[in-house]
């Protein structure tokens, strides 16, 4: 069984995205564990929203916080501490994805990041990547927090127009396994979560 953290070298990289189209590939489990910010719409209920298959189970977040910022500072606004023991990981026997928010090392409490739910429930990651100006070395500092952290890169998945140069480096200075890339799209919808969907299971094999 998979069991995915999905985290990204930023926010708005397209975790919410790719993990859509890892839940309908493997028809997997999504969670969402700390929402920040509940407007215009959740990030479980836009894989909701373009997931197809029936057998996809959508757990609810254990925090849904008002504020779209930082969790330890929505947390804070909203006079709640987030602790290690807040969180058990669904109670499920199929594949499971769980979506970060914001990149790896964002707080979640003082003392407490997402890296270490990662940790704590010894998940692979895959790392989203979206090309910009500044990317590689953001992608660099992902993967060499990850590595330091003993967390398994099940694959880097590339989000924007192909980028040989960047792509090139990343992958040959890491070794990480690439997953196929995702390219901008001018609608992002059921039917296009499918068509990736049928190239990630291929990817894994299936
Ligand atoms: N390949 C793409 N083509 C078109 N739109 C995209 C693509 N990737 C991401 N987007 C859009 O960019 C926005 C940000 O993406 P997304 O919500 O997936 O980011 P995120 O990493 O999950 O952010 P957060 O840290 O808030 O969870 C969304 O509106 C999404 O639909
Ligand atoms: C509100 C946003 N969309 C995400 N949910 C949270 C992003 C936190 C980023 C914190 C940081 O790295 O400075
Ligand atoms: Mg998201």
């Amino acid at each position: 069984m998979e069991r995915l953290f999905i985290t990204g070298i930023g926010t708005d990289v397209g975790k919410t995205l790719i993990s859509a189209i890892l839940t309908e590939a493997l028809h997997a489990d999504y969670w969402k564990p700390v929402q920040a910010g509940l407007t215009p719409t959740t990030d479980a209920a836009t894989v909701r929203g373009l997931v197809q298959n029936s057998v996809s189970r959508f757990w609810p977040e254990r925090h849904r916080l008002l504020l779209p910022a930082s969790p330890h500072a929505a947390a804070a606004a909203e006079g709640i501490t987030l602790h290690p023991t807040d969180f058990q990981l669904p109670a499920t026997d199929n594949h499971l994805l769980v979506e970060g928010a914001g990149g790896l090392l964002v707080p979640l409490a003082p003392g407490f990041l997402l890296a270490d739910l990662a940790q704590q429930f010894a998940l692979d990651v895959v790392v989203v990547s979206r090309h910009y100006l500044g990317s590689i070395n953001h992608t660099l500092l992902t993967l060499e927090a990850l590595q330091r952290r003993g967390l398994r890169v099940r694959g880097l998945v590339f989000n924007g127009e192909p980028n040989p140069a960047t792509e090139d480096f990343i992958t040959q200075h890491t070794g990480v396994p690439i997953m196929p890339r995702v390219r901008p799209e001018t609608e992002v919808t059921p039917a296009v979560v499918s068509r990736y969907a049928a190239a990630f299971r291929a990817w894994f094999g299936l």
